[in-house]
């Protein structure tokens, strides 16, 4: 559904990374770990179209990236849902209403009639529908990413540290969520330094674990 070939990327000084190859294929679940600052947020960015790569093919959903315009790369972002490592939310709008927002924003509110009450129990938050996002916990906040990241059904779900700032049994509530839309077809990555969150992943659900270091983009062998 994603595929990123021989990608190299520069912010405008030395490239980040070169040769960069990674497909996301419907039902695989991957980690992307590595070092701080090796490119893991920005390699999402190519994933998602954030970012136009400098050298190389990114093939979002049969298209190669460099023929889509803006309205292209808009449908294209509706497959993908993104849990962004510092969920931002409108904290003047309730819960609810944030999580709708993707919908809202489609033109397609009045689905979130059907969609938010199921949405909002699945990630365990229907208690807290009204509630203003400053109200919410570290782990609401995250659930409430995630909530919003598949209320649009994506094909793809791009995690980045969705377990950053949350405790153990919160990540493993977030991780069940994860592999459940995974079961459901999607094609999951997550970004994520916590190696106990992969052990852990790894016990449940079939995973590859790809590790970013010095611009290489290498599978990580069983022993992680
Ligand atoms: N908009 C930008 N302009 C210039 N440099 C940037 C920009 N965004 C990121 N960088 C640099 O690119 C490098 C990779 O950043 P990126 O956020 O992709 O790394 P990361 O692996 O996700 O790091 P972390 O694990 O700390 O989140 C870093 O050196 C960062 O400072």
């Amino acid at each position: 559904m994603i595929e990123l070939k021989d990608v190299s990327y520069s912010y405008g000084g030395g490239e980040l990374f070169s040769q960069l190859s990674l497909q996301l294929a419907p039902c695989s679940f991957q980690f992307l770990t590595g070092p701080s600052g090796a490119g893991k947020t920005t390699l999402l960015k190519l994933c998602y179209g954030d970012l136009r790569a400098t050298s190389g093919t990114v093939t979002l959903f049969g298209q190669d990236a460099r023929g889509i315009d803006r309205d292209g790369v808009a449908l294209a972002r509706r497959r993908i849902g993104v849990v962004h490592q510092d969920c931002q939310f409108l904290d003047h709008l309730p819960l609810s209403e944030n999580v709708a927002l993707p919908l809202t924003v489609a033109g397609r509110q009045s689905e979130a009639a059907g969609n938010l009450p199921d949405l909002l129990n699945w990630v365990g938050l229907s208690a807290q529908a009204e509630q203003l996002p400053p109200q919410l916990s570290g782990g609401e906040r995250q659930r409430a990413a995630l909530a919003r990241a598949v209320i649009m059904s994506p094909d793809v779900v791009l995690a980045d540290e969705p377990t950053g700032n949350i405790d153990w049994e919160m990540s493993q509530r977030l991780l069940r969520l994860l592999i459940e839309l995974n079961r459901m077809g999607k094609a999951v990555l997550v970004a994520t330094h916590d190696l106990n969150l992969i052990r852990a992943a790894k016990a449940q659900v079939q995973s590859r674990v790809l590790r970013l270091r010095g611009g290489r983009l290498q599978v990580a062998g069983a022993d992680l």
